[in-house]
């Protein structure tokens, strides 16, 4: 037997692939044997059976083979090709609106030809419009397995790629690396038997279940990605067990210091993480926790505690928020309760001016600063720590990978407090978030009313209005949300100027402020400020104020467009009203006669729940992975062939698999991750 090609042989190592077509398969993010193997195809064409022509049905892709009767090129009532093919049960009409020359020559009276397509009625009778043909002899074999259609990229066509894929499951050794316990008990076949069924299926395949992806070789690879997923996370949680980072012993004086000036007491759930989170700081190795807690739980106090270990130790503190907004708003939370302890808060912003910020990072560089603020800018490149022992990231999942990563760079290895609102739903926490350790704020502080939510058809929209006017003037504060437009940015921003301007002159008695995500931080900064002590009453928002914003006198909130929005969107949009002692509503305006059944369906989710996990988990269902986390623009390389929502059991074996496997047969587990590097080694980093 020759000697089969190492999976992971370059391309460019590989006689035949020219650079530009390196250039292509690189698009489809493939640059080895094991990437053309793993190159799984999107759908199959049958072409192993030649149907006759009496028997194909509308709809239906088919072949058929025949002889050409006619051909002639028509020019009424647009230029095309039209021949008739001939079979011995009945004729079919191969029609083309774009030809070459070629085509022509070779599709005339006489030839043989083979034609692939999907069969309409035509006026004609049966009739395939642009069908791929071949010149056959009338013995030429059909195909022995199915043809694979692959995702493919600008220039790179499917003969390239299915000749290419040929080769690379011809050349390349796909020797098991699994135990044959493992995934036999799971049902499934061999790693190689898989890539052939699923790159040449047998003619007698189970089609259906091989384009749903619950054929067993399909759920083979899934299972061998997400091991591999499993793999790497299990093995930077134990790579950061050798990691150092500062051991902060318990803070008694500070953190007593602030308790006792709080107006309120921890609840039973804030206590219990802030404990969790103390311990994993009095580690030598960096702390991975992720703070998750529904809206209103209050998260903030308990990532003051833990910034108050770091500072009572003498180290640094940082808080990162992912806009100017809760940046703000974390700073002066953290001035009021800190300040008073004689604590150096920083703040750093885009809107700074130059001198101050030359301060402040000054400050921040010599230690005077103790607990820096502040938005990405806090990633910038200038700015250095002089000893950060924490760095806390605030609604995590709305941060690319890199730029946490950069954070946690800026001192070596500190501790990382990861906060969220969004409850992470279980099959995402056990795969993108395995390696991180998980504290949950499950209690709400006490005297919280729950938000009424009530869906509104806009037809109804004086009555919002007269609501919206009765608070006010009981003296309690109202957001008006406008529609999100995602496909204009520019329309957003006049529709939300023009509500605000009509609000205003319907409500010539109460105060109105206006915030959008094109004002300068500065003024965004002036008009919460107002709102927040109350000197405006009404305040017209785009979704610039979803995350974090703590208003608790606020108590009604108007949603325009609710249907545009994403469920855990709307929920924590949701959440900015009921923060307070006072009976809070939430008023979802939706236009009548232009809502879809599933945008109906959607906002019965909202209306009916105001458990943040349990909307997570629809919106999960509703958007997929990618969408829900946000990362599918922070980068973090999505599964490609698995699905959490599909293939949960194999994620669960998958996850006690990957114990079992690095304690029993290390050498496996290392090689199953070097075979599947290409798809998990970002995981790793995460
Ligand atoms: N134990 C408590 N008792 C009473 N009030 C509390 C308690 N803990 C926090 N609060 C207050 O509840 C409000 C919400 O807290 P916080 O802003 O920390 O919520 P959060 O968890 O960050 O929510 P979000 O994700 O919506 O920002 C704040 O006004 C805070 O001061």
């Amino acid at each position: 037997m020759a000697l089969k090609l190492p999976a992971n042989t370059k391309l460019s190592d590989i006689k035949g692939i020219t650079p530009a077509l390196q250039g292509r398969l690189a698009k489809l993010g493939i640059s080895n044997l094991q990437g053309l193997l793993l190159h799984l195809p999107l759908r199959y064409l049958d072409e192993t059976r030649i149907v006759p022509i009496r028997e194909l049905r509308t709809g239906e892709q088919a072949q058929v083979q025949g002889e050409i009767v006619h051909a002639e090129v028509q020019y009424r009532p647009r230029k095309s090709l039209i021949c008739r093919l001939k079979d011995e049960t009945g004729q079919l009409v191969l029609r083309f609106l774009h030809f070459y020359p070629s085509q022509v020559a070779s599709l005339k009276e006489g030839s043989c030809i083979r034609a692939f397509g999907e069969v309409r009625g035509g006026f004609f009778g049966w009739e395939m419009v642009h069908p791929q043909c071949r010149k056959v002899a009338e013995d030429t074999p059909v195909a022995e397995a199915l043809t694979p259609l692959y995702p493919t990229t600008a220039g790179l066509s499917q003969a390239s790629l299915q000749k290419w894929v040929a080769f690379a499951l011809q050349q390349a050794a796909m020797d098991e690396i699994l135990p044959a316990a493992i995934y036999q008990h799971l049902g499934l076949p061999a790693f190689a038997d898989s890539l052939h069924q699923l790159h040449h299926p047998a003619a007698n395949v189970d089609l259906a279940s091989l384009e749903s992806r619950d054929h067993p070789a399909w759920r083979r690879l899934a299972f061998d990605e997400l091991l591999a997923q499993q793999l790497s996370m299990r093995q930077h949680h134990e790579r950061r067990k050798h990691q150092g980072a500062p051991a902060l012993a318990p803070s008694d004086k500070l953190i007593t210091a602030l308790l006792r000036r709080l107006p309120f007491a921890l609840t039973q759930a804030q206590q219990r993480v802030a404990l969790e989170i103390g311990h994993d700081l009095q580690q030598a190795h960096p702390m991975q926790r992720l703070l998750q807690g529904d809206v209103g739980s209050g998260k903030t106090i308990v990532a003051a505690m833990a910034a108050l270990q770091a500072i009572e130790n003498g180290w640094q503190a940082a808080i990162m928020a992912p806009t100017e907004i809760l940046a703000e708003q974390h700073y002066q939370k953290m001035q009021d309760w800190l300040h008073p302890l004689g604590i150096q808060v920083a703040w750093l912003s885009g809107s700074q001016g130059k001198k101050e910020r030359r301060a402040m990072l000054e400050s921040v560089a010599n230690g005077e600063a103790q607990l820096v603020i502040g938005t990405h800018a806090l990633f910038q490149e200038h700015v250095v720590f002089q000893r950060l022992a924490l760095a806390i990231v605030d609604e995590q999942h709305r941060f690319g990978v890199q730029q946490r990563l950069s954070l946690r760079q800026k001192g070596g290895q500190p501790h990382q407090l990861m906060m969220s609102a969004t409850p992470i739903p279980r099959t995402l926490s056990m795969s993108y978030f395995a390696d991180l350790d998980v504290s949950v704020i499950d209690e709400l502080p006490p005297g919280r009313t729950p938000v009424v939510t009530r869906l509104v058809s806009d037809a109804r929209r004086e009555e919002v209005l007269e609501r919206v006017q009765q608070a006010c003037m009981e003296g309690r504060q109202a957001y008006w949300v406008c529609p999100l437009i995602e496909e204009s940015e520019a329309l957003q921003l006049q529709t939300v100027t023009e509500t605000f301007e009509n609000l205003q002159a319907t409500f010539p008695e109460l105060r109105v402020g206006l915030v959008h995500g094109r004002m300068k931080p500065a003024e965004k900064q002036a008009v919460m400020t107002a709102f927040s002590t109350g000197e405006t009453q009404l305040l017209v928002a785009t979704t610039v104020i979803e995350v974090g914003v703590d208003v608790p006198n606020a108590s009604l909130m108007v949603i325009e467009h609710a249907e545009r929005m994403g469920l855990s969107q709307l929920h924590q949009l949701r959440g900015r009203v009921g923060r307070g002692a006072a009976k809070s509503s939430c008023i979802l305006l939706y236009q009548d006669g232009r809502l879809s059944e599933t945008a109906r369906a959607r906002l019965k989710i909202i209306y009916e729940s105001s458990d943040g996990f349990a909307i997570a988990q629809a919106d999960l269902a509703l958007r997929g992975p990618g969408e829900f986390m946000g990362v599918r623009q922070s980068g973090v390389p999505m599964l490609k062939i698995a699905d959490l929502e599909r293939d949960q059991d194999l994620l669960e074996a998958a996850r006690s698999i990957a114990a079992e496997l690095l304690a029993r047969e290390p050498r496996a587990a290392e090689m199953h991750l070097a075979r599947w590097l290409g798809h998990a080694e970002e995981l790793v980093k995460v």
